[in-house]
């Protein structure tokens, strides 16, 4: 099976509500849809977002970087040779991470096709069915009240709930959550670089004393400010996770050595795709380090990547934020990964197993 064309489309999705954290307001998704052709007609499919506040990836860099770097590296190759595949996208460019995940979640939806099984089987196999938490936006203390009770209401059981904006209101506005839900949900913070190290340990010890028990605390400083991240961790008992301030195996290693986080954030755009995501996940584990899987705001293709390798490093990965396809209004993705809100689930199909994508405007 070689590789003949890789083409590529924009998925535009509405979302439900506006998704809104310290770094940025959103009302729908635009992704970079990656089709990856071969000479026996079959497709792998990859996506990726824009995400520039965090990843640096705008649309056209996303384009520019398939189009004219990754593609005449791959146009040819077999897709039975996935680790040297890998090596030519990971190597052929610096950054660029978002480009690289899409491309390479779609060979290795090719790789797993190759062998009519699901990808998550090829990545060491386990159960193909995990549990998400949903984001709950920052926004006005009633509105976020309000919208964690509507997410209990819908099944699900753990609330990343967004701060960052303001330290006052933020302890006020996780108080308020922590009072309306407790017993019927854990709360998982992620402040997206919102806060500094002395204003994360003073909410922190206020919230610990209040009695207000978190499940963690995300990214609360700048993601170059390790120091920082690390002066938290030293003197809170809320566990702290790096999320924007850990990329690809270099920087989560730097980060345990430092004991700087006691749980990884691994997302696919951050790492450039799945072989960095299960070397993270391989490295915490031989350190005892826990992880969670996240996404940015992105829709079902790239999203059910992220599923795959959970199911398959679930020994490490313990924690989920892969609520993407939940925070739109509809998906028009159809695959064997099922996103019923909270419950995620695989069915048989090789691959991805995606069949159709509704709306997709081709770019080339
Ligand atoms: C969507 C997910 N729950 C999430 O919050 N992801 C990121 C932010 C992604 C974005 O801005 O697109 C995170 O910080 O964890
Ligand atoms: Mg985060």
């Amino acid at each position: 099976m070689k590789i003949t064309d890789i083409r590529l489309g924009m998925l535009r999705v509405p979302l439900k509500t506006p998704f809104k954290t310290a770094l940025r307001t959103v009302n729908s998704i635009e992704d970079i849809v990656v089709m990856v052709e071969t000479d026996t007609g079959h497709i792998g499919y990859g996506e990726a977002p824009a995400t520039a506040v965090i990843t640096g990836d705008i649309h056209g860099s996303i384009i520019e970087a398939i189009r004219t770097v990754i593609k005449p590296k791959l146009i040819g190759q077999n897709i039975a040779d996935l680790n040297h595949i890998n090596k030519l996208i990971q190597g052929c460019i610096m950054k660029n991470y978002s480009a690289k995940a899409a491309v390479e979640m779609a060979v290795y939806d090719l790789f797993a096709q190759s062998y009519k099984t699901p990808l998550y089987k090829i990545l060491g196999g386990g159960v193909p069915k995990i549990t998400t938490d949903i984001t709950i936006s920052v926004d006005y203390i009633d509105k976020m009240v309000a919208d964690s009770l509507s997410a209990i209401d819908r099944g699900f059981e753990t609330l990343k709930v967004k701060v960052g904006k303001d330290i006052g209101v933020d302890i006020e506005r996780v108080k308020a959550i922590y009072a309306a839900v407790e017993g019927k949900a854990l709360i998982r913070l992620d402040a997206n670089q919102g806060w500094t190290a002395k204003e994360a340990v003073y909410a922190l010890h206020k919230l610990e004393s209040a009695g207000v028990r978190l499940e963690l605390i995300e990214q609360p400083v700048k993601a170059h400010d390790l120091e920082g991240l690390k002066f938290i961790t030293e003197r809170v008992h809320t566990p702290v996770m790096a999320d924007e301030s850990s990329f690809g195996p270099r920087e989560v290693i730097d980060l345990i050595k430092m004991r700087a986080a006691d749980i990884i954030n691994i997302k696919l755009m951050k790492t450039g795709g799945i072989a960095n995501a299960i070397k993270i996940a391989d490295i915490c584990a031989s350190y005892d380090m826990q992880c969670m899987i996240g996404c940015m705001l992105e829709a079902s293709i790239s999203v059910a990547a992220a599923v795959h390798v959970a199911v398959a490093k679930s020994d490490v990965i313990t924690k989920i934020d892969l609520d993407g396809p939940s925070l739109c209004l509809f998906d028009p993705v159809t695959s064997s990964v099922k996103f019923n809100d909270a419950d995620i689930t695989i069915e048989d199909a090789p691959g991805l197993g995606i069949t159709a994508i509704q709306g997709l405007e081709m770019l080339d």
